[in-house]
């Protein structure tokens, strides 16, 4: 039986690169619904070649529009909108495989709901499981759920630990996260006041949606995973280390008591890890280029502690610094993040001025430890709040 497949946010980055590998095999996935939030045309794109019995969107104005457009294809596909339409479908009793492509905590509460209903979790949208910690993976065991890391490095560490998560405390000594150190790895710290959303964009080796690029270009996306690796992995941050690696070639590493270091290596492609995901524990052909040896020119490393990397990255020691801070200082940081990354890439404030904004909020928003999703979703909302002030200082 094909496995019924739920994409959310398949208009992004990670949507479209997981409807392309699940285009490539026709027999295995069929298309359950979908969900976008502004692109109405590509959304409909995709219901034309995909037909999901749900194409859901995030918004009325945006159901309405899609709606009317589905009426004149003559296309049989059922419109919801609204965030509790992406819940249901998420969660629906004839979905096996939910994708959470979402961006930001915004993908929370579908990200539980398909924990909570037993799904088979794809998770790609790490602000969830950084928001959500303890009560996400809660919901996972709970809920019966398989969920497997989209996530370049996570996808990585997955693939290089063992099968028993129960020997991973006896065998692993470190989880290794590599990074490429974004667009401004070689960039005078003092020069990252000017840089514009697009320079800030532009990553060297990855094609990806401008929140998550900006992240890299912060390190914020390094510090987000670290957060991720401790949860996914259930791994003491202290046994997470992170090394600059600038061709994206090793996506992440595990050592072991006997210093054996295993990896996973591969173009910088998210069809690999999504394509693994989707057919775990078999493989399938994803679409991506393999690594060629012949041609490779290097793999180089650098370690945090140099070339001024500390004071251009200063947002990756907040990680380990939230990890350290009672449990609901990860949603903050998150928070506060994805409210400075908007104002950045609005023109509103400066690049630069993204870290002061994390850091400010970490410490002026007073954290508890969140037990259920609406616990969550109010600090979320205190921390976006105390972050906006924050934002409207600068701003003047
Ligand atoms: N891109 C990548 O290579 C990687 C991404 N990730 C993670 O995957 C997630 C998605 O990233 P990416 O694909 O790059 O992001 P994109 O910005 O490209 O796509 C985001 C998707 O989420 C939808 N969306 C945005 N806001 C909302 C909302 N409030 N409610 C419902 N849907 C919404 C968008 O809809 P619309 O476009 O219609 O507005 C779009 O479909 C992020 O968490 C990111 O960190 C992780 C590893 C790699
Ligand atoms: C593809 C992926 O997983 C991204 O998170 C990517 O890793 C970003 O690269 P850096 O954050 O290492 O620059
Ligand atoms: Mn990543």
């Amino acid at each position: 039986m094909k496995q019924r497949v739920t994409v959310l946010g398949s208009t992004g980055s990670i949507g479209t690169n997981t409807l392309d590998v699940m285009a490539r095999h026709p027999d295995r996935f069929e298309v359950f619904a979908l969900t976008a939030a502004t692109r109405v045309d590509l959304m409909l794109q995709q219901c034309v070649q995909f037909k999901p019995r749900f194409a859901v969107m995030a918004s009325a104005p945006h159901g309405r529009e899609l709606a009317q457009k589905i009426k004149a294809n003559g296309l049989a596909i059922e419109v919801l909108s609204g965030p509790d339409a992406i819940k249901l479908i998420a969660s629906h009793e004839l979905t096996d495989t939910v994708m959470a492509a979402i961006v930001g905590a915004a993908g929370l509460a579908s990200c539980l709901a398909a924990a909570r209903a037993g799904k088979r979790l794809l998770l790609a949208n790490k602000e969830a499981l950084v928001v959500g910690g303890d009560v996400f993976m809660r919901a996972v065991r709970e809920g019966g759920a398989t969920l497997l890391p989209i996530d370049s490095e996570h996808s990585a560490i997955f693939q290089s630990l063992p099968e028993d998560p129960a020997s991973w405390p006896q065998r692993v000594e470190k989880i290794i996260l590599t990074s490429s150190g974004g667009p401004f790895r070689t960039r005078e710290p003092a020069t990252l006041a000017g840089v514009t959303p697009d320079e800030a964009c532009a990553h060297p080796n990855w094609v990806m949606g401008r929140k998550i690029s900006v992240d890299s270009a912060t390190m914020m996306n390094k510090a987000l995973e670290v957060i991720e690796a401790r949860y996914l992995f259930d791994m003491p941050a202290q046994q997470i280390e992170v090394v600059i690696h600038p061709q994206s070639v090793i996506h992440s590493m595990v050592q072991y008591r006997d210093a054996s270091i295993v990896a996973q290596l591969g173009t910088p492609d998210m069809r690999v890890p999504i394509a693994y995901g989707l057919a775990w524990p078999e493989r399938i052909a994803s679409g991506a280029q393999a690594l060629d040896f012949r041609t490779l020119s290097g793999m180089t490393f650098e370690s945090f502690e140099t070339q001024g990397h500390r004071d251009r990255f200063p947002g990756l020691q907040l990680a380990w610094e939230a990890l350290r801070a009672p449990a609901g200082a990860c949603a903050t940081l998150n928070a506060a993040n994805e409210v400075a990354v908007a104002a950045f890439l609005d023109k509103r404030i400066r690049f630069d001025q993204i870290h002061h904004i994390n850091l400010e909020t970490l410490q002026a928003v007073t954290t508890s430890v969140p037990q259920t999703l609406d616990d969550l979703l109010a600090l979320d909302a205190r921390a976006r709040a105390a972050a906006q002030r924050v934002v409207a200082r600068m701003e003047t």
